[in-house]
This record gives C-alpha cells, structure tokens and sequence, in this order.
C-alpha cells in the first residue's frame, strides 16, 4: 500500500497542528509538508504532496485552494467564510484544471468535519419543514475570528431550504424595536446567535418550535480530536471526487 502524501497549511494553528498528529498517526497517509503563514502554497507544485489540508483564517483561504489547483494538489479545506460567489469561483478554476488534465483535481470544503455537527445539520434540514419557528445559537471559544461560525451559516441556509420547499414564510417574530443585534444575525431569514465563552471548544444548538413543544437538535466538540476522523475521510476521498465537493454529509450520502 502506497501511503497518500498530505501537506498541512495553517500547521501551527490549532487545528491544523491537529491534523498534523492525526496523518502522522494514520498508516495509509505520511505527512510531508507544514506550511504557516509566510510559507509559498505555489512551492507545494514540486514537494511530491498530492493532498493539502487547509486550516488557515478565512481571508486567505480561498487564495489557497486557487494556488493548490494551479499546483495539481488535491485540496481538503476546513477553513470558514465561503460564500456562493468563492465557490463558483473555485468551481470554474477546477472545471479549467480539468480539462487540461488526465484525472481531474478535486476540493472538499466542508464548514465542519465533526460527525455530530454534520448529522445535527442534516437532522436540522429535514426537520425544517415541520415548524414554524427556527433559531440557531452558536457557542464558541473566544480566539476565533469569524462570527457566526460556518457551520451556523450552513444550518441556517439547510433550514431555509427546508422551509422554502414546504412553501412557510417568514418565522414569526412581533420584534419591532430592539438593540442593535439582539436578534442576531439574519441568514436566509433565519436568526443566528454567537456566544464566545472561555472554556467552550465548538458548540451549536438548533431550536425548532412550534405551539406547545420545541426541538432542540445540539452538538458538540468537546475536544479538536472530534473533527479528525473527518479530515482524514476527506482526504482519502478527495483523490477519488473530481470537482467541488461542499460539506461532508456529500461524503457521507446524507445527501
Ligand atoms: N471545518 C471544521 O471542522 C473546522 C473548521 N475550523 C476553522 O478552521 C480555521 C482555523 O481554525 P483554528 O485552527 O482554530 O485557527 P488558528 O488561528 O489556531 O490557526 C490558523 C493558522 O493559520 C495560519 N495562517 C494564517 N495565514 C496563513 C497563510 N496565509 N498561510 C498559511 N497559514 C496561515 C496561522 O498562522 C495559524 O497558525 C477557522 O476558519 C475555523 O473556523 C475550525 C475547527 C473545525
Ligand atoms: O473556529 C472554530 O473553532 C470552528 N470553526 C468552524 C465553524 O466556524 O463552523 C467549525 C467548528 O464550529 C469549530
């Protein structure tokens, strides 16, 4: 068996030093470059890497996976702050790479490689449609620089898609007045809420009501360790998923 070779950039941040013990721990994958900040992703062209693993800050990521496609590294991205528009971008470079090579150059971007986060997310989506009310709260250590997180973003947008197919409106809300930002942010029309507490890792809940009962759908990463076997599939599948691949629950056929 011939191991995958894996590049890590963002290797001095939490969770990419993470990922760093966990493909070095991993017998089918051998880690042979660390890039931080400062370091040339372009250089990864000639260093035999043939998977980056991007955990680096949200203004640069996208540079990143654009550099990666140009060098022929297939690419696994955690990073947050993708927007339709990065996509399409990252989309069309792929399908020009594509053209011009043998087997086509994959990237998997996914807001969260936890197993609870990507099943809550799921769960969230489907149960959408059944009530009238949705909210989501993150909860988050207090160094990270995006809010709300990813993750809450695509929660949110999966509700909303739920919703829009089962054709309910607006989530009721009488709120005529309010301080700045009381009601969170507003994400496809659905509130979003942002704690950042010492002490928390990576925390969501989903609040689904409707008269006289709730569901609240909540996960948690206790530990960065919860997102590893994530990364790791995502790496081992990359090489076999031409194109853009967005979220894990694609990997996982979750649909
Ligand atoms: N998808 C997922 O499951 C998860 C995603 N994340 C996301 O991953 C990202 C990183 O999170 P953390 O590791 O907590 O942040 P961190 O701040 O600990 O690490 C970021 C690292 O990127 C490096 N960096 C900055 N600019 C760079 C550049 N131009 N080239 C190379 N490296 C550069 C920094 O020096 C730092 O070492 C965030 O966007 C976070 O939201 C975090 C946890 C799980
Ligand atoms: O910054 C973090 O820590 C996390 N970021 C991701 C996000 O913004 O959704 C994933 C997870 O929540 C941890």
């Amino acid at each position: 068996m011939t191991a995958v070779r894996v590049a890590v950039i963002g290797a001095d941040g939490r969770m990419g030093s993470t990922v760093c013990a966990a493909v070095e721990g991993a017998d089918d994958l051998e880690l042979v470059e660390r890039l931080d900040a400062g370091d040339d992703v372009a250089a990864l062209a000639g260093s035999g890497a043939q998977v980056a693993v991007d955990f680096t800050v949200p203004s640069v990521t996208e540079a990143n996976v654009h550099a990666l496609i140009d060098a022929g590294v297939h690419a696994v991205v955690g990073t947050t702050g993708w927007t339709e528009e990065s996509l399409a971008r990252v989309r069309e470079h792929l399908a020009e790479a594509g053209a011009t090579r043998e087997q086509g150059l994959g990237v998997l971007i996914a807001p969260n490689f936890a197993l609870s986060a990507v099943l809550a997310m799921s769960f969230a989506r489907r149960a959408a449609r059944f009530f009238e009310s949705a909210e989501v709260v993150e909860l988050h250590h207090p160094d990270k620089v995006d809010a709300p997180s990813g993750t809450a973003v695509t929660t949110a947008r999966h509700i909303a898609e739920g919703r829009a197919e089962a054709g309910l409106g607006p989530v009721p809300d009488a709120t005529e007045s309010q301080v700045d930002g009381a009601r969170g942010a507003i994400i496809d029309g659905v509130h979003v809420h942002a704690v950042r507490l010492r002490g928390l890792v990576a925390h969501e809940e989903i609040l689904l009501g409707n008269p006289g009962e709730q569901l609240t759908i909540r996960t948690d990463s206790f530990d960065r360790t919860s997102f590893m076997p994530g990364v790791l599939l995502a790496v081992r599948e990359v090489v076999h998923r031409p194109g853009l691949t967005f979220g894990l629950d694609q990997v996982l056929d979750l649909g």
